[in-house]
């Protein structure tokens, strides 16, 4: 959302800003790196998103008046000059990132910073909970949309959704991943997405009967008559006066556009069938079944494969909220440092292999099999490596016995230029292209790689220059 965010950052950056003012460091230049180390909800890969918004909050960096009075009123920070740093604070540097829309992987940057350590540090926390809450939510909808058949997913889930702007951007972010539309109306103004919706319960029960509150809603609506059948009895009560009202639309107006109903309760494989079966025999073979209540994918699936007759889902509380796994859990860490003008990378060991960061300037290429169109890997290089002739060998970081060849590949660099020397030098694509862009990423993995569960896991190499310099860092840590 446009709003001036400028503040919002934990404390520890102001605290870190102060220190690295004091100590003279603050210009000194440096790199981080923004990654996740684990696929969420099990699944084979990521969708990125929060660009665009991480874009706005770069962009509108500025503190206000207000905002440098309610730090001085903290007490921190007892150098008055701080604060006219701060008020001349706006981004200088470069920032590169995967696009929206990018299927991402594990331990690969999305997003690289290369700036004055002051601004750098500075930015972290707002970074990491734009590109990781949407890209969480978009990979959410991403695996409802696999499951559903092509049916269509409307997401309702503004009224469930941990606030109002992960609520709006979670529905930008539900449509990135593949939903249909949205019933969030600020979302969709603000971010030109499709939206739509039917009525409540309590449209029925304001009338003092259903067939009333069919009735009226049919009046201001006959083009697009969804009516919720289960507020009484779904098929003995709800179907009956929604097909009354049908033939009593078909009537006045000679046809019906968009039409049918909606369930929100009870089995909605046996009620979606039998709701089929009256609105056929009644004629209503263009009559649509929305369903909701509770939905997620696996709740999907499992009518998908009871063949319910439901045409499209609406989804709220688990789609919104992440319900099964509420953060991406993305990290801000940093890469390299520049010193005496000859950049120096950095590294963070732990005792779990898996979570030592990848050190120094870098870049991603994802490496595409010419003949079948299928992602082979993706291999982090050293910025200034030379792109190796094919065929060469990759080989899992980890488990560096795991080799495969690279050859016959066309190869495609994932980080864009977005900032260069603080100027937005990225033009950013609309809400249709960022969906296109989600299915032409897809289409680049096996179905291997797009399985629900226990999926095939997708390799994310380090060159061989990259590996040998984290090995002697490592080394030389001892
Ligand atoms: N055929 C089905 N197969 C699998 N899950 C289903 C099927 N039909 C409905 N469900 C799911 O079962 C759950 C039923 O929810 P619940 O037990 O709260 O009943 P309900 O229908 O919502 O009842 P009420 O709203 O009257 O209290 C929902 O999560 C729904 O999505
Ligand atoms: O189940 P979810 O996936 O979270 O989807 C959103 C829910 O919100 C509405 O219910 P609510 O009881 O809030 O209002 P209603 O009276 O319109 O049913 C709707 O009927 C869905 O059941
Ligand atoms: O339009 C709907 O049917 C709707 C919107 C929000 C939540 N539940 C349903």
């Amino acid at each position: 959302m446009n709003t001036n965010l400028t503040t919002f950052a934990d404390l520890y950056q102001f605290t870190m800003m102060y220190g690295y003012y004091k100590t003279g460091k603050m210009d000194e230049e440096v790199a981080f790196d923004l990654f996740f180390r684990k696929n969420p909800f099990h699944n084979g890969y990521t969708i990125a998103a929060g660009l665009e918004t991480v874009i706005q909050y770069i962009q509108n960096l500025s503190f206000t008046d207000s905002d440098i009075d309610y730090l001085k009123s903290t007490g921190l920070f007892q150098d008055e000059n701080f604060f006219d740093y701060l008020q001349n604070l706006s981004f200088t540097g470069d920032l590169y990132a995967m696009p929206e829309g990018t299927v991402v992987f594990p331990n690969e940057p999305l997003i690289k910073v290369r700036t004055r350590l002051f601004e750098a540090q500075f930015i972290e926390t707002a970074l990491l909970t734009q590109i990781g809450h949407q890209s969480l939510i978009a990979t959410k909808a991403n695996r409802m949309t696999r499951v559903a058949n092509g049916k269509p997913i409307l997401e309702f889930g503004a009224r469930r959704a941990q606030g109002v702007e992960s609520a709006v951007l979670g529905s930008r972010a539900s449509i990135i991943g593949g939903c249909n539309s949205t019933s969030n109306v600020k979302a969709g103004k603000e971010y030109d997405l499709m939206i739509s919706g039917t009525h409540a319960h309590s449209w029925i029960m304001s009338f003092d009967s259903e067939l009333e509150a069919f009735q009226s809603y049919a009046e201001a609506f006959p083009d697009h008559l969804i009516l919720l059948i289960d507020t009484f009895d779904t098929l003995k009560s709800g179907m009956p006066n929604a097909i009354k009202v049908f033939r009593e639309v078909k009537k006045q107006h000679g046809e019906l556009k968009t039409y049918g109903v909606r369930l929100d309760s009870g089995d909605l494989a046996y009620l979606s069938k039998k709701a089929r079966e009256m609105l056929d025999e009644a004629g209503f073979q263009e009559a649509i079944i929305v369903a909701s209540n509770d939905l997620d994918e696996y709740t999907i699936r499992e009518l998908e494969s009871q063949e319910a007759k439901i045409d499209a889902y609406g989804v709220g509380t688990k789609l919104i909220t992440a319900y099964d796994q509420p953060a991406l859990g993305c990290v801000y860490k940093l890469a390299a440092e520049k010193l005496n003008d000859k950049w120096i990378p950095k590294i963070k060991r732990s005792e779990n292999p898996e979570k030592i960061t990848n050190p120094g300037l870098k870049k991603v290429l994802r490496y595409i099999d010419e003949k079948n169109g299928e992602a082979l890997v993706d291999l982090i290089m050293l910025e200034d490596e030379q792109i190796p002739n094919q065929p060469f060998e990759v080989f899992d970081p980890i488990h560096t016995w795991k080799r495969k060849k690279v050859k016959h590949c066309k190869w495609i660099e994932l980080l864009q230029p977005i900032f260069i020397q603080g100027k937005l030098v990225y033009e950013s694509p609309s809400i249709n292209e960022i969906v296109e862009n989600v299915q032409r990423n897809l289409s680049s993995f096996s179905k291997e790689h797009k399985r629900f569960s226990k999926p095939h896991i997708y390799h994310v190499d380090l060159s061989q220059n990259l590996w040998d310099m984290k090995m002697k860092l490592l080394a030389e840590l001892d």
